[in-house]
């Protein structure tokens, strides 16, 4: 069933002459990026900045112990940033610390995390970040006094619902002007109830880590039980039951013989943990497809042998997809034949990597079908018309369905790729342009939302092999 759902528009395209304007070539000074055309494979070490989930989690779970703790190598970007800003309002510190003082082994930066009691009022800005708006309700219901929540329009627009519903029949107080949506205020009391709950969480696997996470400091825990449609993104929620395992909490779920959908967690203290953060499997993406799509080569160090993170299924789809990958002490080594093919996935267990999949496979050769993703209407942007619009504009053949995406590729020329304040679609359209002469991203600054460096990164990529100059268009 193919058509584009009544929520599914776009927000107009940012117009160039309104955004800011930092760089120095005529179409930077317009805001775009000339996406850099690869005309050799592409052979690289990339290493990739910390995970944006393992960090939020990291920073909630140490704000919420009852013990300092340590974040190595955290990712440091706009969502995380929001984040870490949030908790200090709140009342947390989150000092910066440098490995010589810390005696670090990783030997990067860290954040020391000195938990205090939450307290409002405090004001919260959220930005688009799903994390920051689904994660620190329950956290402010914690806090002594009023806590202020909004952020970025889109976020007004982002469901919340789950998160807002099942705090208050947890016993929270919270003003939304009956919108269910943000902007709203949390009225903490110091304390909550907690208890049995059930939500729709189909919407968003954060509803449900987002009251997992708090839950061991409920006075009586919590029983959650999702009802409704299928939950998108296991790993991230398998995520976050075992970050709340490492910091000690006891966690009941589904997958170890108990209730489908049911998560159970004990009341009881979090320890403080010293944590060194993953790289970010899902912004390694771009440049793993970097090699898939010039048939070349990228490792990524540090490519954990085991993790929850939804970006360890590229290993699998990427292969499907025409190149191979080895994982050694050097990292995850990624390889490239320069034949790249379609794909039929159901992607609703990583969602978030649906942008570049979707990148790949208008240059693959053959159809892709990616399915399951329904819920990519209410992220950053409605990915899935984004998506559509963006490619087809550079003469692809990109058709919505009722849950995902139908690909066919076709011929690509240049154009203006739109990215909507959405960082996966800047990146998608940046692999996009290493076989496509001409593309020009929008608002490439974008990326900062997961993944500040992203052009230094890509460029650095490109110039360790043989890549062609830039292609300017237009
Ligand atoms: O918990 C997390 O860290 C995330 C969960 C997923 O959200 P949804 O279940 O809303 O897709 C994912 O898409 C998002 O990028 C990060
Ligand atoms: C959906 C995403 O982010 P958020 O955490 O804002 O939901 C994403 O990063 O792809």
């Amino acid at each position: 069933m193919t058509g584009t759902p009544e929520h599914s528009a776009l927000p107009a395209p940012l117009p160039a002459a309104e955004t800011p304007a930092a760089l120095a070539t005529p179409e930077e000074e317009a805001g775009l990026w000339p996406a850099p055309v690869a005309s050799d494979p592409v052979d690289a070490t990339v290493t990739v900045p910390g995970s944006k989930s393992v960090t939020n989690r990291g920073l909630v779970l140490a704000a919420l112990a009852s013990e300092p703790g340590w974040l190595r190598r955290p990712l440091r970007s706009r969502d995380t940033l929001l984040m870490a800003d949030a908790l200090r309002a709140m009342g947390t510190g989150v000092e910066e610390t440098l490995s010589s003082s810390s005696g670090d082994p990783t030997g990067g930066e860290a954040w020391r995390i000195i938990p205090a009691a939450l307290r409002g009022p405090a004001t919260v800005d959220v930005g688009n970040a799903g994390t920051v708006m689904r994660f620190l309700p329950p956290v402010a219901t914690l806090a002594d006094g009023p806590v202020r929540f909004d952020g970025d329009p889109r976020s007004h627009e982002r469901p919340l619902h789950g998160v807002i519903s099942g705090l208050r029949a947890l016993g929270a107080r919270i003003d939304d002007g009956g919108r269910g949506s943000l902007p709203l205020t949390v009225h903490g009391s110091g304390a909550l109830e907690g208890g049995p709950v059930e939500i729709d969480a189909s919407s968003s696997s954060q509803f449900v880590s987002a009251l997992l996470l708090s839950a061991p400091c409920f006075n009586q825990g919590l029983e959650l039980r999702h009802v409704g449609g299928a939950l998108p993104s296991a790993p991230h929620i398998r995520m976050t039951v075992d970050m709340l395992r490492a910091a000690g909490a006891a966690v009941d779920t589904p997958e170890a013989g108990g209730e489908p959908d049911v998560w159970r967690v004990a009341p009881g203290a979090l320890l403080g943990r010293d944590l060194v953060v993953e790289p970010d499997l899902s912004n390694a993406q771009p440049f793993l497809a970097a090699a898939l799509v010039t048939g070349g080569r990228v490792t990524v160090p540090d490519w954990p042998a085991h993790t929850t993170q939804p970006g360890d299924a590229l290993r699998a789809i990427f292969t499907e997809m025409g190149g191979s990958c080895e994982l050694t002490d050097q990292g995850l080594t990624f390889t490239g034949t320069g034949r790249v093919r379609g794909i039929d996935v159901d992607l609703s267990e990583v969602g978030e990597l649906t942008p570049g999949i979707a990148a790949v496979a208008a240059l693959a050769d053959s159809e892709s079908v990616l399915r399951g993703v329904a819920h990519l209407r209410l992220h950053e942007t409605d990915r899935l018309a984004a998506l559509t619009k963006e490619i087809n504009e550079l003469g692809g053949d990109v058709t919505e369905t009722a849950d995902g995406l139908r690909i066919r590729p076709r011929p690509l020329h240049g154009g203006v790729f739109h990215t909507y304040d959405d960082h996966r679609l800047a990146t998608a359209a940046a692999v996009i342009g290493l076989r496509v002469p001409g593309v020009q991203v929008e608002n490439v600054a974008t990326t900062a939302k997961t993944l500040p460096d992203f052009p230094r990164l890509w460029t650095e990529m490109l110039g360790a092999g043989r890549a062609a100059a830039p292609t300017r268009h237009g």
